[in-house]
């Protein structure tokens, strides 16, 4: 069915300060974590811990971090993402614009620029493979918070969380399968970790234990159980790579505060495998699409020291889809599904 609504795709991704300067970090750190969806507590207590405790000293630290892995064209994480959009653009027929959650290109200037095209049916792409409230949710909130302010007229459609879509499983599995040494002891999956209390909030069915559940093939909670579905990529990839059970290890990396955050934690992982007899470690970081300072500093840099200094001897970072073709091919038909999707509303 033909109609005159013209179509357009918006990648959008988590963003990165504007500059390594400490400024620039504070700034970017203050809108992050001033998301309710990130820090999820009353304004009144979230500004005490985040722009009373976290903004003092965080900033300063983070800059440093983000100093180590800055290339000359910026921010890893901004680099690769408007390389992706380049490449969808060679094989889609509808104009592709990038925003990102927090610090520029923002949602708002992706959405203007295709506004300007003539665009008034948006296919919005957030970046993130598994559901969570921290990424996935904030995201379509700010889209929806924009479009109601700023362009009221035109519709937004949301691709969902691809988890367990044959077409990005197959696509990781055949990068991981590419990257692998012959020769290794563990493949650890190192996803972004988020408190335990944001699974059990955005649980409808209240039926997540962050036990046994996770891992059962059916749950009612599992659509929006961010450690089932870090799992389920876990165990998609390893079937599909033949992986037998023992050479694989699910952990969480990148916790913030004094909360419990979902376990087993990455870098208390990495520091005890060595003297397990864990010598050879290769490890992957499907959280990310696009690598970015949580895999290029804290895992490539960081992790790699805790695990040799804890008697490992050979490290492998296994690195993000970021413009593979196979990934690029992922994000085009995901989007296509959904820019169809408008004719049938
Ligand atoms: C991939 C999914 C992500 C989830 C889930 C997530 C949750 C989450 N993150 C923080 C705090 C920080 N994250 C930071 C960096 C960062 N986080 C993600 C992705 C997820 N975060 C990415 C892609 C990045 C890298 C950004 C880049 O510019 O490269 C940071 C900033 C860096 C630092 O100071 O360490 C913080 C802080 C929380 C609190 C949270 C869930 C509640
Ligand atoms: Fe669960
Ligand atoms: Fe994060």
């Amino acid at each position: 069915m033909e109609t005159n609504n013209k179509k357009g795709i918006l990648l959008v991704n988590l963003g990165s300060p504007r500059s390594t300067d400490v400024n620039d970090v504070k700034e970017y750190l203050d809108e992050f974590l001033m998301d309710e969806k990130v820090i999820d507590y009353r304004w009144f207590f979230r500004a005490l811990l985040v722009q009373g405790i976290i903004l003092k000293t965080r900033p300063a630290k983070s800059a440093e971090a983000y100093k180590t892995v800055w290339t000359d064209e910026g921010s890893p994480l901004i680099v690769i993402s408007k390389h992706l959009q380049k490449r969808l653009q060679e094989i889609v027929d509808v104009p592709v614009g990038l925003g990102m959650r927090y610090a520029e290109p923002s949602i708002k200037t992706g959405i203007q620029e295709l506004v300007d095209k003539g665009i008034t049916e948006i296919t919005l792409f957030p970046l993130y493979p598994q559901y969570a409230m921290s990424t996935t949710e904030t995201v379509i909130d700010k889209a929806e918070e924009v479009r109601l302010k700023f362009f009221p007229d035109i519709k937004i459609n949301y691709v969902e969380p691809f988890y367990d879509r044959e077409i990005y499983i197959n696509a990781l599995a055949e990068s991981i399968r590419q990257k692998l040494p012959v020769d290794f002891d563990l493949l650890q999956f190192s996803y972004h970790g988020v408190p335990e209390r944001h699974i059990y909030k955005t649980d409808p069915t209240n039926t997540c234990n962050m036990n046994t559940c996770c891992q059962k093939e059916d749950n009612p909670s599992h659509k929006f159980c961010y450690r089932h579905q870090c799992y389920k990529v876990t165990e998609l990839v390893c079937k599909k790579l033949g992986l037998p059970k023992e050479k694989v290890m699910v952990t969480f990396q990148s916790r913030l505060g004094k909360d419990k955050w979902m376990e087993p934690y990455t870098d208390a992982t990495l520091e005890g495998l060595g003297k397990k007899g864990i010598k050879k470690l290769a490890i992957v970081c499907p959280a990310f699409v696009s690598d970015c300072l949580e895999t290029l500093e804290e895992i490539s840099v960081e992790g790699k020291e805790i695990f040799l200094h804890g008697g490992g001897e050979r490290f492998d970072y296994i690195p993000c889809l970021n413009e593979e073709q196979s990934w690029v091919n992922v994000v085009k038909t995901l989007s296509e599904e959904k820019l169809n999707d408008f004719y049938f509303h």
